[in-house]
């Protein structure tokens, strides 16, 4: 007999596991490979090994919402599932992926599920609508990033609007090495291994980085000073604190990207302005701020006020963060695999079996089918 539905939502930083029903996430794990587990999996593993050794080894399972490390994925996902005590083969599985991913790269996910997990049924769904419902409404607009991509999801109603959702492959990894160089050159800092000056940076981003604003409430909760590794102090009003936000505005220029890669306020009012227009004015009144790389202080405002330039001036950008950033595409897709007829929509092994992976395709959730507006 099958278990309640496991919700997975794959990040490119993190992996977050629990079952339907269920606020928060049972466990959540970085989505790293060991070089351990990599040096038995790759050729050359040796240097992985040494590398480990070193204390200088990071090789993340997800590059921007694709997996890259197949064996990797798969023992983070034992290891969490064991973790909850719970069987892969007893219970359905809802799984996150990022948007406009190859429609193979979704294949590939099911395939492994199936063939390697042994799941009973499994359903794929975009994290960034799943967000829209933690906060219980079927109607808005989700600006997600977390730690590889980039998305803004509108939806109508339930409906993904398809032909709006936008993309970029940039997040909080980016955010977190752009810090880092902006430090080495401010004060000089120069961490003694990658390893430490990831570590590092990655804690003075979270607890010290903030949206150049001049709300002192909205700031008062950050970190005053931080002492690196190196002896080096970072403090409150060092420029670097709120020029890594930026970044998220202008990632071209900042993070030396090419000029596709558009800021966040760009790529949420193309997803605004390509909407129907009689949907528009709903969108823009109900922006939710997902992932964890909106969770900088001010960021809210500072969305709206972007957004707003972007607009015609009667189709007004009211934005809100959402409860626990990290964790709303998790709740989100709680509560969706908690909805009784839900899991009709599954992709079962019997359809696996007769049709292939690609069958996936024809099995979308409401939530994911485009809109049938007039
Ligand atoms: N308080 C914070 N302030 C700023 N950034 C934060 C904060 N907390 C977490 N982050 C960043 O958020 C990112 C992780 O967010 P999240 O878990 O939503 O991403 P993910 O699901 O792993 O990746 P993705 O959705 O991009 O595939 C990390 O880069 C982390 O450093």
């Amino acid at each position: 007999m099958e278990g309640p539905p496991i919700v997975l939502d794959n990040g490119s930083g993190t992996i977050k596991v629990g079952f339907a029903g269920e606020c928060e996430p049972r466990v959540v794990h970085d989505n790293v490979f060991t070089a351990l587990r990599a040096s038995r999996n790759v050729p050359g593993g040796e240097d992985f090994a040494k590398a480990l050794q070193a204390n200088t080894a990071r090789f993340p399972v997800m590059d921007h919402g694709i997996v890259s490390q197949w064996e990797g994925l798969l023992e983070v996902i034992e290891a969490a599932l064991e973790e909850m005590k719970a069987d892969a083969s007893k219970h359905p599985v809802l799984l996150t992926e990022a948007p406009l991913n190859p429609t193979v790269h979704r294949e590939l996910l099911v395939e492994r599920f199936f063939e390697e997990l042994h799941v009973p049924a499994l359903q794929v769904v975009h994290s960034g609508a799943l967000a829209l419902y933690a906060t219980n409404s079927r109607t808005g607009l989700v600006i997600e990033v977390g730690d590889g991509v980039a998305q803004t999801v509108p939806l109508y109603d339930s409906y993904v609007i398809f032909n709006a959702v936008k993309r970029r492959d940039y997040g909080g990894r980016d955010l977190t090495a752009y810090l880092g160089e902006l430090m080495s050159k401010e004060i000089n800092h120069r961490p003694s291994s990658s390893e430490v000056g990831w570590r590092a940076w990655k804690e003075v981003k979270e607890s010290m980085c903030r949206v150049r604003h001049k709300n002192p409430v909205e700031e008062a909760s950050k970190q005053l000073s931080f002492y690196l590794p190196d002896g080096k102090v970072v403090t409150r009003d060092s420029e670097c604190l709120t020029k890594c936000v930026d970044a998220l505005f202008e990632p071209a220029r900042l993070l030396k990207r090419d000029e596709e890669e558009q800021g966040i306020h760009k790529m949420a009012a193309e997803s605004i302005l390509e909407s129907g227009r009689d949907t528009q004015k709903a969108l823009a009144g109900n922006i939710v701020l997902s992932g964890g790389s909106m969770s900088f202080p001010g960021m809210c405002h500072r969305v709206e006020e972007e957004l707003q330039k972007l607009l015609p001036t009667t189709v007004k950008a009211a934005v809100k963060l959402v409860k626990s950033p990290t964790y709303a595409a998790f709740t989100g897709g709680s509560i969706v695999a908690s909805m009784p007829d839900l899991l009709d929509t599954f992709m079962t092994r019997s359809e696996y079996e007769e049709h292939g992976a690609a069958f996936i395709h024809k099995k979308s959730v409401r939530l994911t089918q485009p809109p049938t507006m007039s």
